[in-house]
């Protein structure tokens, strides 16, 4: 039926006519928009909120060395006016999440199509798309795992009836006191102490707290001032060089000497050691920051990313990084977060993880390891992209002639014995979810030290982190919290002075053991209801922010799972099967995607494709947690 539909002339102006929202013009996005223009849709509006990194270019090929620091929206949409002029494209250096992205907005389109690389974001298109009742195809990439997924209101499930992947997090006395692993380090120079030296100051990082709580409650106002995120600050007048070392001396000197004499620690583990500066040093020299050089490992000639480095060369590049950035980026300081693509914070990041993992005895990274560590990446495949693209346009077309019962979703796996073989595994989309959170109707629970949790922490690690909520209004019997716009000076100023309340303590009778709490959101026209239950104590391991959240969602996916033993991917991908004949790929199509056929496949060829037939397949976790099963 299908090449039928796309050669009737009716269809195509169907096509050309029909208004496409593509959100992000990254990996996914730009062949996305390559492949809707050369498909023959010709009205698409584009949002991506960011600028092009170099980074970008080797996958990313609307994009151009020359166009490295310019919008990625507007840059890929004139790349592909150029090749072709007669499409009108309308480009957005935007957030999504913006609030003039509306549901009105939303309600021009006639199907709105995901490039994202964020949960949150996912989500917020994912409601709105409800909202305005307008399907929305969803898509992701991780190296040579993949997936589309069609979202039609009430006729498929929408992408918050499954769970998704949270990113990982470590318990905090693991990453203050006790790392064990390279990963700890990471993240300990990552968001502890990155964000201390070159972030917001008013920020509190967990760093401040470990001094605390090494010293218990006794410290002397003196020793307040020590502790205090002031003294990570450069003096007046001090050199770049002897404010580095000044905190090279505290982190990895006095920190470390006042953390061994908290005993009960190092009962069963071996205590770090202090790294004594001078004597590392010795007489090395340092570089100087204005030598034209904007990373201070190539200052260095610390050129090959592979190799890790020496205890001295982590010590002159942690301290070049810091003076460099003092010297050369002082309007930066204070507003920084960290950027994988900011060659000078991989190196501060590289040198502070493994100056840290040489004083508690922990295999050290290449800056290439460290960066991936700290950036969260898994290797992007060009070609996955490709495919997937492709597979959303696919999805498109049969959205817009209305042949729903035709739309797949498909994974993109790698076929295990075949090492780069790709297979799709095309399923039909699963019926909505009746108690899903979102398209459903259901409520979550909570469990948290209502005693001891305050305001800030439910709003910030519950509904924004977890829940992805914009601007929530909390309501709970007289309790009434609001964010967003149009909020009166007074209004703000109150609400904002009960943020660090315990929820026990806040007015109106609070939120304690038992509360339902209404929390809304007009920005994403979402609520939820929330019954909250009172626990002290939560294991560290297992929930490191003192948090558990349930909902209907967790466990209607595992019912799924135990639902699809017979999955052949699954399967496959572990080896427990091999495929009929090693020398061919089978693609077995089903109906509207492929038809069937048999193709030869060539040893050694990278990109060849396996496409398996029903029943439904669920891409796995990949080893760093990333972009896993949207
Ligand atoms: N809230 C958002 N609003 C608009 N665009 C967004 C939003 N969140 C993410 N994006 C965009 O989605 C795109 C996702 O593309 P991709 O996964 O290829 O990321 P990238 O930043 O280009 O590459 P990488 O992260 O691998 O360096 C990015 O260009 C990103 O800017
Ligand atoms: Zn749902």
């Amino acid at each position: 039926m299908w090449p039928e539909v796309t050669a009737d002339p009716a269809f195509k102006d169907k096509v050309s006519s029909a208004r496409v929202l593509a959100v992000g013009a990254g990996g996914i996005g730009c062949e996305l928009l390559k492949t809707l223009v050369l498909t023959g849709f010709k009205n698409i509006e584009l949002i991506d909120l960011d600028t092009i990194e170099t980074s970008n270019l080797n996958r990313q090929f609307l994009f151009r060395k020359r166009h490295v620091g310019q919008s990625k929206a507007q840059v890929a949409a004139e790349a592909v006016l150029q090749f072709k002029p007669d499409v009108k494209i309308t480009a957005h250096q935007a957030n999504i999440k913006e609030l003039k992205f509306g549901v009105d907005y939303f309600k021009g389109f006639d199907v709105i199509l995901n490039g994202l690389d964020n949960l949150d974001a996912r989500r917020h298109v994912n409601r709105l798309c409800l909202a305005a009742g307008v399907p929305l195809i969803e898509s992701g990439t991780a190296g040579y795992l993949g997936q589309v997924n069609v979202h039609v209101k009430d006729l498929s499930r929408c992408f918050e009836c499954d769970e998704h992947a949270a990113p990982k997090t470590f318990p905090i006395c693991t990453i203050r006191n006790t790392p064990e692993k390279p990963i700890h380090c990471v993240v300990w120079a990552k968001d502890l102490l990155f964000p201390r030296l070159f972030g917001r100051q008013d920020a509190v990082t967990d760093l401040d707290e470990q001094r605390k709580e090494v010293n218990g409650s006794s410290s002397s106002q003196a020793d307040g001032a020590v502790q205090g995120p002031s003294f990570f600050l450069q003096k007046q007048g001090e050199n770049s060089y002897d404010y580095a070392k000044r905190i090279f001396r505290r982190v990895y000197e006095q920190d470390i000497e006042q953390v061994k004499t908290m005993d009960e620690l190092w009962k069963t583990r071996r205590p770090p050691q202090q790294l004594d500066l001078k004597e590392i040093l010795d007489q090395q020299t340092l570089p100087e920051t204005a030598n034209g050089y904007s990373s201070a490992s190539r200052a260095l000639g610390l050129t090959e990313s592979h190799k890790a480095w020496d205890l001295c060369e982590n010590a002159r590049v942690f301290l070049a990084s810091i003076a460099r950035y003092v010297d050369t980026r002082p309007d930066e300081i204070g507003t920084l977060v960290f950027d994988k693509d900011d060659d000078l914070a991989v190196d501060f990041i590289t040198a502070a993880s493994n100056l840290r993992a040489l004083a508690y005895g922990i295999p050290t990274q290449s800056h290439f390891d460290a960066k991936g560590m700290a950036g969260n990446i898994v290797h992007a495949i060009a070609t996955t992209n490709a495919i997937t693209s492709g597979l959303i346009v696919t999805e498109a077309l049969k959205i817009l002639a209305n042949d729903l019962d035709s739309c797949r979703e498909t994974y993109l796996t790698e076929y295990a014995e075949r090492k780069h073989v790709v297979m799709l595994n095309p399923s039909r989309p699963s019926q909505p979810k009746p108690d899903c959170m979102v398209c459903g109707c259901s409520m979550l629970s909570l469990k948290i030290n209502t005693t001891t949790a305050t305001l800030a922490t439910f709003v910030d690690k519950v509904l924004k982190s977890r829940l992805s909520f914009n601007m929530p209004t909390i309501m709970c019997g007289d309790f009434l919290y609001e964010e967003g716009d149009g909020l009166e000076d007074d209004e703000l100023e109150m609400y904002s002075s009960w943020l660090p309340k315990t929820l026990s303590a806040l007015p109106g009778g609070g939120i304690g053991n038992g509360a339902i709490v209404d929390v809304q959101d007009q920005s994403q026209h979402f609520s939820v209801k929330i019954v909250v239950s009172h626990q002290d104590n939560f294991d560290e391991e297992k929930h490191p922010d003192g948090v558990i959240l349930e909902g209907s969602a967790k466990s209607t996916r595992q019912a799924h799972h135990a639902s699809s033993s017979a999955n052949p991917v699954a399967e496959l991908s572990n080896g427990a099967q091999s495929c009929p004949d090693d020398n061919e790929v089978v693609i077995v199509g089903s109906k509207g995607i492929t038809g069937f056929k048999r193709a030869r496949c060539d040893e050694g060829d990278d990109d060849d494709v396996v496409i398996l037939g029903e029943p439904p397949a669920r891409v796995g976790t990949t080893p760093n947690g990333k972009r896993t099963r949207l």
